[in-house]
């Protein structure tokens, strides 16, 4: 299944170039507003039309002027006159913000600078009724509410296990709601990266998962890939009725929205009445913002008026040009961020490294030579403590600080000799897995530069293997520092 041979329709195939939302100072709405349907229609999730003041002029605030009240909606923005006449009208509004492409697809970039603040800034608010929602369990909720009742596509989400499938039911939704005449989504899609552009594994063929040179990872993958296409032949094939054929008349279709839900999607907590809900959502323009393991963003929900704001993490200084970012998993190896969104870190500070022998070294010691404080959950490098420019400790360290094998024994200081020992043999291991591997970090960064139209899955799954190569080989040096500074 190569991916470059797609033979999607979408409409993101012609305009991906001009993935240009500019944001600005001042609200905005790249795309039409979009009307959601009144009481009819709105079954799914109830919202209830927000107070808004009556019609000023007031200019949205900025980055730099934040709102009055901290999270009111109706202070940040001048009352739409038809929001009244229609009820449920809402637009996505951004401060101070740009879309545009850099190295990882799309991102949100600061068009601004921004002082460090003491309390959170919102840069986007979006209304819940642009998003897909559907509930992690049962009773099983969507939003909006676009799906009648016996309608195949609703049999079809309903037939899956609302809280292990929530891609495939969010894969679903997205594919009707690009069929729904009108749908916001419709013209969102023209923002969506095309098979072509995403580096999803679910999109890769045999070879492109051979070249993660992780058979392990390779195999879930094909496992992954399998299902996608045993529910899309359950559902889609020559049996079930005619109309539906058109959401994905080919697996690739289906298999493209499902990388789309698995890549783009946001968890959420949602009171719906006395009930709260775990959901799944695809939330236009913050599903635009990449990862980082130090963001200097995250999402709250505000529930008042169901709205999703980004914001600014307090205490953050941003450079007009910076990339905004989201941490998108805590606590998850490479394999988890490649199986789900196709891409990997050479400094993700949760890697491991399995090491299979007895050999220790001394954790305080080790904690101490790279400045490292917090208890292991919140390992963070102390930079108050290094020297000025000392930009070895990266989340490599931290994640080593957690993967080593080490020992630590109330005030017992560690013994120079064992302690060498122990780095020699922590060192050979390492040695020997890089030497399983059939090309060395060098090669595979060779490779890389010497591809001018690769696909993206297949440079994803280079770049994978050379994060790991990398990260075992920080360790390494990390561990000849040590013993050169280890403290006795
Ligand atoms: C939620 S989308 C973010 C927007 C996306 N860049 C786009 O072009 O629309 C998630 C996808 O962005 C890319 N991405 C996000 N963060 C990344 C990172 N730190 N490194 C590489 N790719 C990243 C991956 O392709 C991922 O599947």
């Amino acid at each position: 299944m190569a991916s470059s041979s797609l033979p999607l329709h979408h409409p993101s195939h012609c305009l991906i170039s001009n993935r240009q939302l500019k944001g600005s100072n001042y609200g905005w709405s790249p795309l039409p507003r979009y009307t959601v349907p009144t009481k009819d229609a709105v079954k799914g999730i109830r919202i209830q039309p927000i107070k808004a003041k009556a019609a000023t002029e007031a200019p949205p605030f900025s980055l730099f002027q934040p709102p009055e009240a901290e999270g009111s909606a109706s202070e940040l923005e001048p009352a739409d006159p038809d929001f009244y006449k229609i009820g449920y009208v809402r637009s996505m509004r951004a401060y101070g913000i740009e879309f545009k492409e850099g190295p990882d697809g799309f991102g949100v970039y600061a068009s601004k600078d921004v002082e460090p603040l003491r309390r959170a800034r919102v840069i986007m608010e979006i209304p819940l009724e642009l998003m897909l929602t559907v509930s992690q369990k049962l009773p099983w909720m969507f939003f909006p509410d676009i799906v009648p009742v016996g309608h195949p596509i609703f049999d079809i989400i309903n037939s899956t296990d609302p809280e292990t499938d929530w891609d495939l039911r969010l894969a679903c939704l997205l594919l009707y709601a690009f069929d729904r005449e009108d749908n916001f989504w419709q013209l969102y899609g023209d923002f969506l990266p095309s098979a072509d552009e995403c580096p999803s594994l679910l999109l890769a063929s045999e070879e492109e998962l051979s070249e993660l040179q992780n058979p392990n990872l390779a195999s879930t993958m094909r496992e992954q890939q399998r299902r996608a296409l045993k529910f899309w032949e359950k559902n889609w094939h020559s049996g079930v009725p005619l109309k539906i054929k058109r959401l994905a008349r080919d697996p690739e279709r289906f298999i493209w929205a499902l990388s789309m839900a698995q890549s783009r999607c946001i968890g959420m907590q949602m009171r719906i009445g006395a009930l709260v809900q775990d959901a799944n959502m695809l939330i236009p323009y913050a599903d635009m913002l990449n990862h980082s393991f130090e963001p200097n963003c995250f999402f709250h929900w505000r529930f008042k008026d169901r709205m999703l704001e980004v914001m600014i993490n307090a205490g953050k200084r941003i450079k007009k040009g910076d990339e905004m970012t989201v941490n998108y998993m805590s606590g998850q190896q490479n394999d988890l961020l490649m199986q789900r969104y196709g891409f990997s870190s050479p400094v993700n500070p949760w890697d491991v490294i399995q090491f299979s022998g007895n050999a220790r070294i001394h954790l305080d010691s080790f904690l101490s030579v790279f400045n490292i404080s917090g208890l292991p959950e919140e390992y963070y490098h102390n930079s108050r403590l290094s020297n000025d420019g000392d930009t070895f400790v990266d989340g490599a360290i931290i994640a080593a600080a957690r993967t080593l094998s080490t020992w630590s024994d109330g005030d017992v200081p560690p013994i120079p000799s064992m302690e060498r020992r122990s780095v020699k043999e922590l060192q050979e291991e390492c040695r020997q897995m890089l030497a399983v591997y059939p090309t060395n970090s060098k090669q595979d960064q060779k490779i890389l530069d010497s591809m001018s139209d690769a696909s993206r899955t297949l440079e994803a799954a280079i770049k994978y293997r050379l994060h790991r190569k990398l990260f075992v080989e920080k360790v390494m040096q990390a561990l000849d520092i040590y013993q050169e500074r280890m403290l006795f």
